[in-house]
């Protein structure tokens, strides 16, 4: 697969949303196939909390070869979010003003920021027309707020287990995460590890979000019913916490909860329903049955207020994360749905 990893180097003041300024920054992006001579084949893949510019890595079911979104035909671009620890700029890079890396004086950003960063590099790809722009959970919320701040660039939307605002109880999630970093001592410290027990925690306190009830049951039942220790339930969450510290860093953990805590579509554009109203691509909204943290009913809402919009469940037993896995469903819909236009006429699922 012809894939290429670049670095788009942005030397200019960056205004942010909330009044701060980065100055100058960088995105890791990665790009695969190529561009048509009718320029009309450019997928613009948004990331997760934290995923990577690598698509094809981590959502190896619909990007790669032969996949839904395929190099041999597509030309897909996906970005590392401002903030991330995946080569973008974030709380690791050194402050050229200070000369040392910014940690916790990472300044404020908002998803807006991180889409306006994308639309810069998006100018200087010189892309005028973007086909298809996807994202799940932040990424939608990317998605979406690139498409109404930027309406005529997009001709087809699909925004998967994401909202317009995040909610109260979305929010209260990440704060409980962020709490457990703060109480880990070492996280005021500076350093690249400072923290990493408490993310290790915050890990396990997000995935009883991104999971359920029956995943659990499902997945981690009980070697035996008279256990009283060693539950299998608790060594996933260990284990899931170890993984993720050998993968990212405290300081952009935090930073990336405060961008999802930031998605408000409607902030100074006159409320949620107006600015939904502003959306002209065609739009495919999906939402996951059994997701705790982006109820279907965020989706049905973007549904109904976003003109040319048709909604679809997914089954999965996955809950949030379900957007990373259930390859077989989503690959069905979204083909059904450009089959037909944006009609969605398909058997249900
Ligand atoms: C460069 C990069 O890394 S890019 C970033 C990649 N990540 C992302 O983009 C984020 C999106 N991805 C994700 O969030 C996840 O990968 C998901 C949701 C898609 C899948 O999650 P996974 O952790 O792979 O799956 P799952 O929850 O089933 O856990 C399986 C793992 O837990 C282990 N495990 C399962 N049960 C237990 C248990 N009881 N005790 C200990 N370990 C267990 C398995 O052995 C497996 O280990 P492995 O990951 O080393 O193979
Ligand atoms: N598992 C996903 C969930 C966030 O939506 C991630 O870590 O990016």
């Amino acid at each position: 697969m012809q894939a290429e990893q670049k670095i788009f180097k942005y030397p200019y003041a960056y205004s942010l949303e909330m009044g701060g300024e980065l100055p100058g920054f960088e995105l890791s992006y990665t790009t695969y196939g190529k561009i048509n001579a009718a320029e009309n084949n450019i997928v613009w893949i948004c990331h997760a909390l934290t995923g990577s510019s690598n698509a094809a890595d981590w959502w190896d079911g619909l990007v790669g070869d032969e996949k839904y979104f395929d190099p041999a035909k597509h030309f897909i671009v996906c970005v590392n979010v401002l903030g991330s620890a995946y080569g973008s700029t974030g709380p690791l890079s050194v402050n050229p003003k200070t000369q040392k890396p910014y940690y916790r004086d990472f300044p404020v950003i908002t998803v807006r920021d991180v889409v306006g960063a994308m639309e810069l590099l998006r100018q200087e790809l010189g892309i005028r027309k973007i086909k298809i722009c996807i994202g799940g959970s932040l990424g939608g919320q990317q998605a979406l707020e690139w498409a109404v701040e930027v309406p005529d660039l997009f001709e087809e939307l699909i925004l998967i287990a994401s909202n317009a605002l995040h909610s109260p109880w979305g929010i209260a999630f990440n704060e409980s995460q962020r709490m457990a970093i703060e109480a880990d001592p070492t996280f005021k410290d500076e350093h690249l590890e400072a923290g990493s027990m408490g993310m290790r925690a915050a890990r396990s306190i997000a995935l009883l979000s991104y999971r359920n009830y029956d995943t659990y049951n499902f997945t981690q039942a009980r070697d035996n019913p008279d256990q009283i220790d060693d539950f299998r339930a608790s060594s996933y969450q260990q284990y899931q916490g170890d993984k993720f510290v050998k993968r990212f860093n405290a300081y952009s953990y935090w930073v990336l909860s405060k961008i999802m805590d930031s998605h408000n579509v409607g902030r100074n554009r006159g409320g949620i329903v107006h600015a939904l109203g502003l959306v002209k691509a065609k739009t495919l909204v999906l939402g996951i049955k059994s997701d705790l943290l982006f109820p279907l009913s965020e989706q049905q809402f973007l549904a109904r207020h976003i003109p040319d919009a048709v909604f679809q469940e997914i089954d999965s037993l996955y809950g949030h994360d379900g957007f990373l896995i259930e390859y077989k469903q989503l690959t069905q819909v979204i083909r059904a749905w450009q089959e037909t236009n944006g009609q969605l006429q398909m058997a249900r699922m």
